[in-house]
């Protein structure tokens, strides 16, 4: 491995000191400017838990630990900024491995930042391991000058809202654990979607400043999973109609040719990284507007009810249907 102080010198080279970072890398801890960063996330990538060495390339690894954070800040319907990343490497790892790291966090947010925020370096850490490789990133970022979105504020009456599609990423890690086996080249966007998730950083912050969402989460471990924090926060009920959820071309064909229930992926699978949100009936123009001029992949499935309703989730045929789990448990026994 490179020294860590060689590393360090190679994060600073690729991310100038970003604005609102008074102080950066080099010091002891980093000095914020006052009143620009108001908004704090944090995602954790462990190998074997989020990825395997020999299913994604270290690029793809930094990508998908921007991304996920850069999908927390848009979920709360601000712009991102500054991060700090910290790393925990074994010693015998190749050099090229922590570097490639650093471009895929690079690439990502060449992709997925729009100009009008930059995403830099604002310091971090180094360690090995005698375990597996750990990465996690903190970023922070700004709200809208409307205020953040937060879990709370859906209320009974509101469309619940999904920008973009679930289950592509679950149906990518059925394909690479070969739990689904299918000739080489097939679902390269199931593969693409676990490797370099997207992150709806434009809508987010976009949403955030029309003050279109009473709530909003991203989907990271499963969307009914993810819409029940939205619930619990809110203390409201739902109905959530599965029949109006996207299916991706390559889970109808998952579906068709391997009988995979994709229903399942759709709703419980995780690692989307989209947005999900409730909507007051009198603002869904809105989102249709905003829909149509910026191209957005908008799907109104379902209905914010009364708490005592629960969470009611209607299948493909308007019949109720249960899973066992909503989403990704960490500490369930595998
Ligand atoms: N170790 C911890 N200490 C303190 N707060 C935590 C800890 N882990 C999570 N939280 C807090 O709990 C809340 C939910 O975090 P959680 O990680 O479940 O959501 P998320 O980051 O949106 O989802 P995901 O990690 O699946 O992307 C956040 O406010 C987070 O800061
Ligand atoms: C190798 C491998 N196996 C399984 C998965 C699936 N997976 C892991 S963590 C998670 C939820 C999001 O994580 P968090 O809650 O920590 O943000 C999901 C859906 C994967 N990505 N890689
Ligand atoms: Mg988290």
């Amino acid at each position: 491995m490179t020294t860590e102080f060689e590393l360090i010198a190679r994060i600073a080279e690729l991310f100038g000191a970003p604005e609102g970072v008074a102080v950066g890398i080099g010091d002891d801890g980093a000095v914020l400017d006052p009143g620009r960063f108001d908004l704090v996330t944090m995602d954790t990538m462990v190998e074997g838990v989020h990825f395997k060495r020999d299913w994604s390339s270290p690029q793809d690894v930094g990508w998908k630990l921007l991304a996920s954070n850069l999908s927390d800040i848009a979920a709360m319907g601000g712009g991102p900024g500054a991060f700090f990343l910290s790393m925990a490497l074994p010693a015998d790892l190749d050099p090229q491995w922590p570097e490639g790291v650093l471009e895929g966090i690079k690439d990502a947010a060449r992709a997925l930042v729009p100009e009008s925020f930059e995403v830099s370096a604002g310091g971090g850490d180094l360690s090995a391991t005698h375990g597996p490789i750990v990465l996690t990133m903190t970023l922070m970022g700004e709200a809208s000058p409307a205020g953040p979105v937060l879990r709370r504020g859906a209320v009974p009456g509101d469309r619940i809202v999904l920008l973009g599609q679930t289950g592509l990423a679950a149906a990518g890690v059925s394909i690479l654990s070969g739990e689904v086996e299918v000739e080489a080249g097939q679902f390269a966007e199931a593969l693409r979607a676990h490797r370099r998730p997207g992150a709806q950083v434009r809508a987010g912050a976009l949403l955030g400043l029309y003050g279109v969402p009473s709530a909003m989460i991203d989907v990271s471990d499963g969307l009914v999973q993810d819409l029940g924090h939205i619930l619990k926060a809110s203390e409201v009920g739902a109905r959530l109609e599965a029949y109006s959820l996207p299916h991706h071309p390559e889970l109808v064909l998952l579906r068709e040719e391997h009988g995979v229930d994709i229903l399942k992926l759709m709703l419980t699978g995780g690692d989307d990284y989209e947005l999900l949100m409730t909507i007051p009936p009198a603002r869904m123009p809105k989102i249709w507007d905003m829909a149509r001029r910026h191209s957005w992949d908008v799907h109104d499935i379902g209905e914010v009810r009364s708490p005592d309703e629960g969470m009611v989730v209607l299948g493909p045929d308007g019949e109720p249907v249960t899973f066992a789990q909503g989403g990704y448990r960490h500490f369930e026994a595998r």
